[in-house]
């Protein structure tokens, strides 16, 4: 193919980028025949291609040209639905290697939504303000008290005529209480700032931790948990950093440079134009090294987090290094990682020793040359000692503010981008808000479930159709079970009816009334009790882990509840009882019983509606049987939607819905689908026909 495309994809997964390779040019007949699904993609990376490749096509000197990408394409037919020709005379002009890459868009800092975080802090952060100006202005006195000083020291070095402690004794006063003075407003805009930072960086985790878990559940779907929570924590922290360094740092060092370089033109106008001359060319090259040296110790740093990332992934999931024995490998690539960080810290320290073996010399250097050509002016009656020694502070306080101020550019830059990444999702207004719309009175609801000509793609594959114009009618009271292959959308009719997703065409009803116009809020927390496969438990009490499905229930409804779902027994044989704690993720519990503790959460809200995702599939023969008891007691009065793979947990349900490929294939009683010998047979049969010495096989089929 003459185009080379890389990360094609469609809305879902955009393209990112796209290679022209230059081609010798030749005549041929291009035919390529393509997948249809390809094609398309193809044809919409194309599209896309256009966009960012140069405009102009390339001149056409031996006759038509193909130059795919830009402007031209060679004919081009669609043929028999599903497959594409590119069918072409073409002669391919040599074209200059072109790479096309668009990068994730950056998003852009939200000033209007910082403002509303900072608006409450204003009076603080106008005192710091204040505060660190105050400062800034009072190190400028400094240099030239020092100035004054020596001056004293200088004349009764000469002569010692008078009282050097009379005559010193009050310029040291000042200089002390300068110094004290500026200690205090130090102490002052400091206190003021971190209180500030800190305020501000809780306000801001807090809302985004809300807006994000208030984000659809297809927003989840598209984006890593490490992500989102490394916005909640190091890019707020680097946002939170940077502010406060911009206000102290950078305020300070642009006064303290404005206030000394006046008082080095006053000192000396010949050696500030020299010095003025000099700076800005080390400080250039100190900042040129520096970010050098930022970014290795970015490196490292992610060399650091990619290692913590090893031994996280192992220790988080050591049951499953273990069974596979894997603990030599993750030993080699844990060290293997470290080395690298190591290797990188080292080259950072050998950097570090450089920089700072150079900026010793400059600096010296630089008081060198200043008392050099000083000395001079002094020698020539141009200039005092105690003015040599003013501008000599003054100068090395002009010298670190501007470093200062250098690096802090960066940190502006770096702060900004982290502020943008933080403030981007709390701008998201998600689709299915979390409350707000209809609740059907307790006394009127029944429980009954329809879904009308569904049609659904999840958001994150907009281009691939999941659910096919669905119809379902779950009637109030009874079991329906939904059974078929793999992928054939099962779980997703169980995550419409949650509302986790809205159906791209159609409706989903509960009594007669559309999803959309309930509250979402009273659905799930009220209506609907949910039980997967894998059950999630807190890594709290039992009883905290029961009533997180009725927050205000009462001691004796957590125990009921408990009863109903097969637990209490269990639990009472603990020494905790319901005060155990169930580790992370209740892995101090068996699977069986982290089932039961799903099953009294869902009951203990006394759901109209049950989905049970799997819920025994992951449970041995003994632990399914409790657990399948516990189910049979919780679904009745109820209207349940089971879902199973295991067809012999279904076979009592009053309709067995049969799905493949997203559309209802049959649907009946176990017995009518067994005389059908429809699919559902064919599947009750390849459940049933084990392979030889399997223990769990199970002769009701
Ligand atoms: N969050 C998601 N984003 C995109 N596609 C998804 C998502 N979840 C499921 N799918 C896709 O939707 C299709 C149906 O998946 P679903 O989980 O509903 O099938 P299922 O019948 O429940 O399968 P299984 O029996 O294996 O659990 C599959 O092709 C799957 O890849």
């Amino acid at each position: 193919m003459l185009v080379h495309l890389f990360r094609v994809g469609t809305r879902g997964c955009p393209v990112r980028g796209a290679l022209l390779l230059p081609l010798r040019p030749r005549t041929f007949t291009a035919v390529r025949h393509l997948e249809s699904r390809t094609g398309s993609y193809i044809l919409r990376a194309l599209a896309r291609l256009r966009l960012c490749l140069p405009r102009s096509p390339p001149a056409s000197r031996q006759g038509s040209s193909l130059w795919v990408g830009g402007l031209l394409l060679g004919p081009m037919i669609w043929s028999k639905g599903c497959h594409f020709y590119l069918v072409g005379r073409c002669e391919v002009e040599e074209l200059p290697l072109v790479e096309c890459k668009s990068q994730p868009e950056e998003p852009c800092f939200n000033w209007s939504v910082f403002w509303c975080f900072l608006r409450p802090h204003l009076l603080a952060l106008g005192t710091a303000i204040v505060l660190a100006l105050g400062s800034a202005l009072v190190n400028v006195q400094i240099p030239l008290l020092l100035g004054q000083f020596v001056e004293i020291v200088g004349k009764y070095t000469h002569d010692h005529l008078g009282n050097f402690m009379m005559e010193a004794r009050s310029l040291g006063l000042h200089l002390l209480t300068l110094y004290t003075v500026q200690g205090v407003l130090t102490f002052g805009y400091l206190v003021l700032l971190s209180r500030l930072g800190e305020r501000i960086a809780k306000d801001i985790r807090q809302q985004l931790f809300g807006c994000l878990l208030r984000q659809d559940i297809g927003f989840f779907d598209t984006k890593k948990t490490g992500q989102l929570v490394a916005r909640l924590t190091a890019d707020v922290q680097e946002f939170k950093s940077s502010f406060k360094l911009v206000i102290s740092q950078g305020l300070r060092s642009c006064t303290q440079m404005a206030g000394c370089l006046v008082s080095l033109s006053v000192l000396s106008p010949r050696l500030t134009v020299i010095l003025l001359m000099v700076t800005p060319a080390l400080v250039g090259a100190g900042s040129l090294l520096g970010a050098l040296l930022r970014k290795l110790s970015r490196q490292a740093q992610e060399q650091i987090s990619k290692a913590t990332g090893v031994a996280d992934e192992a220790l988080g999931n050591v049951r499953t290094v273990r069974a596979f024995a894997m603990e030599p490998q993750e030993e080699q690539h844990y060290g293997e990682e470290l080395e690298k960080s190591c290797e990188l810290s080292e080259k950072l320290g050998r950097g570090i020793a450089i920089f700072q073996g150079l900026s010793n010399i400059a600096l010296n250097c630089m008081v060198l040359g200043t008392l050099f050509i000083g000395g001079t002016l002094v020698a020539g009656q141009e200039l005092s000692g105690g003015d040599l020694m003013s501008f000599l502070v003054a100068s090395q306080t002009v010298q670190r503010s501007m470093a200062n101020l250098s690096v802090l550019f960066g940190q502006v830059v770096r702060g900004l981008s982290a502020g943008a990444r933080v403030f981007e999702y709390m701008a998201v207004i998600p689709d299915i808000p979390l409350q707000g719309g209809h609740c059907i009175p307790h006394t009127e609801l029944q429980g009954a479930v329809s879904f009308h000509n569904v049609c659904f793609s999840y958001p994150s594959r907009p281009g691939f159709p999941v659910l096919k114009n669905f119809n379902l009618r779950l009637p109030p009271g009874k079991i329906v079970a939904l059974v078929g292959l793999s992928g054939g959308g099962k779980s997703t009719v169980a995550a419409l009816l949650e509302r986790f997703y809205d159906p791209t065409e159609g409706t989903v009803c509960l009594d007669g009334q559309d999803l959309r116009n309930l509250d979402p809020s009273w659905l799930r927390g009220e209506v609907i009790g949910f039980i997967s496969q894998e059950p999630v438990l807190f890594g709290t009490t039992i009883m905290e882990n029961i009533r997180l499905g009725k927050l205000d229930a009462s001691d004796e409804e957590v125990y009921a509840a408990a009863q109903e779902a097969n637990a209490h027994n269990f639990i009472c044989s603990f020494p905790e009882g319901y005060d155990t704690v169930v580790g992370e993720r209740g892995v101090t519990l068996s699977g069986g019983q982290k089932q039961r503790l799903a099953i009294a959460r869902a009951l203990i809200k006394q759901p109209k509606v049950l989905i049970l995702d799997e819920a025994t599939s992951a449970l041995d023969g003994e632990s399914e049987r409790v657990v399948q008891e516990a189910l049979d007691r919780a679904s009745s009065g109820r209207t349940v939607l089971v879902i199973a793979h295991r067809l012999s947990t279904v076979r009592a349900a009053h309709q067995i819905v049969v799905m493949s490929k997203g559309c209802i294939k049959e649907i009946g009683t176990h017995s009518e689908l067994m005389r059908r010998g429809g699919l559902y047979a064919e599947l009750v049969r390849s459940q049933t026909l084990m392979p030889p010495g399997y223990k769990n096989y199970n002769p009701r089929f």
